[in-house]
């Protein structure tokens, strides 16, 4: 069932951790909370979970009111980064626990706690570790087990703070495509914390991207990376350059390379650009509008190289990526200089009374005629 969570705030003395936060969260979806330290996630996830409450704002779930429900009638299940596993229990008894300490009128029988626990040991890959305690257990493996335990409840809401932050590279890869995977076979309906960027593009239906208690943008994966609607949004997920963008008589220029119209009417003097790095043209022909950009270093990082590029006359680093066997080409080597120019960019022009403040609802998106 829809959760609409509606002008949620939750301050902390006069600080903000959650400012005016709306979000719709439909049923089967996995949505991620992706922002960096500060921004709110936890807080959003913890009152989802019943364990705090907003100073202002609704949460509904068709015509019920969530907030007013306590935590355990909500029927969601948690697990959070640090492994909140009993230790004097086995893995087994770490499962069955939540069924075991329901009151007995609502307490399944023992056979079918013991048969529903044997299911999820199999579900979670852990059915010969069953009688292990958790100190006997990897990180990866403890995670399991929280999760196991966070289902065996059957909840309609699955809410996880960080679950994959404390273990090594290569086992959060492995567990969150495992996750993903149990997501959609269990047709859950799951929250996911994160700062980790790739986690939340790999993972998500959706992600809502946070900063300082608000939520900046929400969209697919993809919408948030190829059509980011705020300046965090640029900056914080996938790469990015930063290029000045002035209004200068002959028209909008970020240094030598103009932009073909004015887009904003006239209305504003300085604005900024986003260029990802892999929209930029590096072999612009002459005649055609570019930039002279030294190319100061290589760094080659598997099947990408990252170039490190120099324009002079603007004093702007840029970087640009290319596939790693296109090195060999002419003119890739450190010290050439090249004819680059953007081939897709994110631009807003700043509010002329506030500085550097960016205009949101003037952000313009530009692609060349033949590439829209
Ligand atoms: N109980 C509290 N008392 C005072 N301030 C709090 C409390 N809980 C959270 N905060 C503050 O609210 C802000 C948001 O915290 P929150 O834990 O939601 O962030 P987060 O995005 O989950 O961060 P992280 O990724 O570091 O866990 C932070 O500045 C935090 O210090």
């Amino acid at each position: 069932m829809t959760l609409l969570l509606d002008q949620l705030s939750r301050h902390f003395t006069d600080f903000a951790a959650l400012d005016d936060v709306s979000l719709q969260i439909a049923p089967g979806e996995f949505l991620a909370l992706l922002g960096p330290s500060g921004s709110g996630k936890t807080t959003l996830l913890r009152i989802l979970a019943g364990l705090d409450y907003p100073d202002q704002g609704t949460v509904m779930q068709a015509d019920r009111d969530f907030l007013a429900a306590s935590a355990r009638e909500r029927n969601v299940g948690l697990v959070f980064q640090h492994y909140a596993l009993f230790r004097h229990l086995t893995v087994r008894e770490n499962v069955a626990f939540g069924l075991r300490v329901r009151p007995r009128r609502r307490r399944p029988p023992r056979a079918q706690i013991r048969e529903r626990v044997e299911r999820l040991l199999k579900r979670v890959q852990l059915e010969e570790l069953g009688d292990r305690y958790p100190s006997q257990l990897s990180g990866g493996q403890r995670q399991r087990v929280a999760l196991a335990r966070a289902l065996a409840v059957e909840p309609e809401l699955l809410l996880l703070d960080e679950p994959f932050g404390a273990l090594d590279a290569q086992v959060r890869v492995t567990l969150r495509r495992w996750l993903r995977e149990l997501h959609e076979e269990l047709q859950l309906t799951t929250v996911f914390v994160t700062h980790d960027q790739e986690e939340a593009l790999e993972l998500a239906d959706r992600i809502a991207v946070m900063n300082c208690g608000r939520v900046e943008q929400v969209g697919t994966p993809q919408a948030v990376y190829q059509d980011p609607a705020t300046p965090f949004v640029c900056e914080f997920i996938g790469r990015t350059n930063r290029i000045p963008l002035a209004r200068q008589a002959q028209g909008w220029r970020a240094g030598a390379w103009p932009l073909a119209t004015d887009p904003w009417g006239g209305r504003y003097r300085q604005g900024v650009a986003y260029v990802r790095p892999e929209h930029l043209t590096l072999h612009v022909p002459d005649g055609q509008p570019a930039w002279e950009a030294r190319l100061r270093h290589v760094y080659l990082a598997g099947s990408v190289a990252h170039l490190d590029l120099h324009v002079a006359d603007i004093d702007l680093a840029l970087e640009a990526d290319v596939a790693s066997e296109d090195l060999g080409r002419p003119g890739l080597q450190p010290g050439a200089l090249l004819r680059v120019a953007p081939n897709r960019l994110v631009a807003f022009p700043f509010d002329d009374d506030h500085g550097d403040r960016a205009v949101i609802r003037d952000r313009w998106t530009w692609r060349p005629p033949d590439r829209r």
